[in-house]
């Protein structure tokens, strides 16, 4: 797990390109994609796509274990199901490079320590802000909450639209992709994973 939850899963970041080095290739894919990348429009094109990039792959610079470092114990004994649902996120296609847009349900069973709200929402933003398949970043979500807070449960879904499928390729629009990840209480209780069903899908 420690590989992909810390920080360049890739490597060190050592061999990051340089800055004039991603904006030539952002040249190189222009010229590729059938455009003049000495027209007006398009000079500075590369440069904001670098900069675009930093911010749409923000996730490798960050880690999941340090977002989640602090717990609180102060929760007057509660101990029951603690969800944060509908958690908006936009994420790229490890194949294609195309967005994936999403929300996502996480979930978990306290065992004495509780998280911040806000934290959750980190972990979404972090694996999200990297290149992914669903189910990795599925399993990263719950395997990262699970690790660090140790709690009776985890419950993960997240349900998705890949633009690989509705702007190319079988170019289905709308279709959705439902994943899911239960550790625990979750896996191991049916009723438990009832309950986590029924409060996402409960409106009201
Ligand atoms: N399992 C999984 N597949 C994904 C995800 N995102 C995209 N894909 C799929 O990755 C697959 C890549 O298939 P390939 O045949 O190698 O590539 P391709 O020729 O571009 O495939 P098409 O999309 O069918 O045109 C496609 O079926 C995509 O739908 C994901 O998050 N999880
Ligand atoms: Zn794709």
């Amino acid at each position: 797990m420690d590989a992909i939850v810390k920080k360049f899963p890739a490597g060190d970041g050592d061999n990051r390109p340089t800055q004039a080095e991603a904006e030539e290739a952002v040249r190189t894919l222009l010229r590729w994609a059938g455009d003049d990348i000495n027209r007006e429009g398009l000079l500075d094109t590369p440069k904001r796509v670098a900069k675009a990039y930093k911010e749409l792959f923000s996730g490798y610079e960050l880690d999941a274990e340090e977002a989640l470092g602090r717990t609180f114990e102060d929760v007057g004994g509660y101990d029951d199901i603690v969800l944060v649902k509908d958690i908006p996120f936009f994420s790229h296609c490890e194949h294609h490079m195309v967005p994936i847009i999403g929300k996502a349900h996480v979930a978990y069973l306290p065992d004495g320590k509780v998280l911040g709200l806000s934290k959750i929402a980190r972990v979404v933003e972090i694996f999200g802000r990297r290149l992914q398949t669903q189910e990795t970043m599925t399993a990263q979500v719950s395997g990262a909450i699970d690790d660090a807070l140790h709690p009776r449960g985890v419950a993960v879904m997240i349900e998705a639209e890949h633009m690989c499928m509705s702007m190319r390729g079988i170019q289905k629009q709308g279709s959705t992709t439902i994943t899911t990840a239960f550790k625990g209480a979750f896996k191991t209780e049916p009723h438990e994973q009832v309950r986590f069903m029924t409060l996402i899908r409960g409106r009201g």
